[in-house]
């Protein structure tokens, strides 16, 4: 593992709610009004900033997650701002829950008009030695749970007839995510299954799109080394980490009417880490460390290359 000198900057974990209460926004307020919003993993991260744009924007906020605590949290400052918002503690990897969670938000709200599936983590682990519990779990999560929320979204609206809309958080896979394999494969599944539906329920009125994250500061960064943070702001050309904030604009636009014409589509909001840069989740071996690539290089070509 490189190891990474004091003077390599670690990214700062996240924007505060009052900033994102405050943070000017191009949407333009009532955009969301009369909607209702279901957003999960709510309570923390991009959900959280998602759901607070949107609260501002006029939505009716539901949110799940396993964590009472956070989705309360994340409640009580909307609820300061003014937004209409149920919390509903479960797991999407129960397809039970997410029939549940489905019956209860039609209870309560009287049906969905946007669906956002934030929900989903994982841990790192080189491929080579992740087990197939470990695999299971984030292929369940991440895949398995987004299907049966997607799929118990269209239900409802075939069910009602009325339009529905769904922007699925995926990830910046385009050059594969070595150290955490299970997620790249899952979200993946995601993206392929999400441009599938986007023509099978478009004659439902129904239209589904992706946000591809490149590397957001967010309470989610606590679960990865100081060396992969390292890296972590090094993995795009602007050599520099995203904001909550970002993504949820980019969530917002997809869910709104103004990408009414837009469907099976996955927006990277990855500051160009589709074409340059690397997140290490562990950290960078030392395989890949530039000035080890140097070393090997002919003298004449390291030469040139000074
Ligand atoms: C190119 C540009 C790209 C650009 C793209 C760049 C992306 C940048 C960074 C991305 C950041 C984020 O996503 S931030 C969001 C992060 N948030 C999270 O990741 C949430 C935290 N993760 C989790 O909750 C867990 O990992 C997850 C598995 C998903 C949850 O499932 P469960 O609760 O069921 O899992 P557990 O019971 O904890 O574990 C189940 C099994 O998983 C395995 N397991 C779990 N944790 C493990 C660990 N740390 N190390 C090894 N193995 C582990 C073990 O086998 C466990 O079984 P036993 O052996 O029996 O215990
Ligand atoms: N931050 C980043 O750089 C990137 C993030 N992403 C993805 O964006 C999404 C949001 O991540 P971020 O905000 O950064 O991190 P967080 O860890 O804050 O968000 C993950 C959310 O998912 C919820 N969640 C996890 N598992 C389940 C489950 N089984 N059922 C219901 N809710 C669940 C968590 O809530 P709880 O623990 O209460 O269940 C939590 O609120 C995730 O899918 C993440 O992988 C993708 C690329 C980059």
């Amino acid at each position: 593992m490189s190891d990474i000198s004091g003077d390599v900057s670690v990214p700062e974990v996240g924007m505060s709610d009052e900033d994102f209460a405050h943070r000017p926004t191009v949407l333009r307020e009532g955009t969301f009004e009369g909607k209702v919003v279901l957003v999960s993993g709510g309570g923390s991260g991009i959900g959280r900033a998602t759901a607070i744009l949107l609260g501002r924007l006029g939505a009716r906020l539901v949110l799940c997650g396993r964590d009472p605590g956070k989705l309360e949290s994340a409640a009580a400052c909307l609820t300061r701002l003014g937004a209409d918002v149920s919390t509903h503690p479960m797991s999407i990897r129960s397809p039970d829950a997410v029939e549940a969670l489905f019956a209860e938000v039609v209870d309560r709200h009287g049906g969905i008009d946007v669906l956002v599936n934030n929900a989903g983590g994982q841990f790192a682990q080189a491929t080579i030695d992740i087990k197939p519990k470990g695999w299971n779990a984030v292929v369940d999560t991440n895949l398995n749970g987004t299907f049966y929320m997607m799929q118990a979204g269209a239900r409802h609206w075939r069910e009602v007839a009325r339009p529905g809309c769904i922007v699925n958080v995926v990830a910046a896979i385009w050059r594969g995510m070595p150290q955490v394999a299970h997620t790249c494969a899952a979200r993946a599944g995601v993206v392929f299954l999400s441009k599938t539906v986007a023509t099978e329920w478009a004659p439902l009125n129904i239209r589904v799109n992706c946000v591809a994250p490149g590397t957001i500061r967010t309470e989610g960064f606590g679960n990865y080394p100081r060396e992969a943070l390292a890296s972590f702001s090094q993995a795009n050309p602007m050599l520099r980490t995203g904001s909550a904030w970002d993504i949820a604009e980019a969530i917002a636009y997809l869910g709104s009417d103004a990408a009414g014409f837009i469907t099976g589509e996955t927006l990277n909001v990855d500051g160009g880490s589709q074409n340059w840069g690397d997140p290490w989740f562990l950290g960078r071996p030392e395989y890949f460390e530039l000035n080890y690539a140097e070393a090997r290089l002919p003298t004449h070509l390291k030469e040139q290359a000074r």
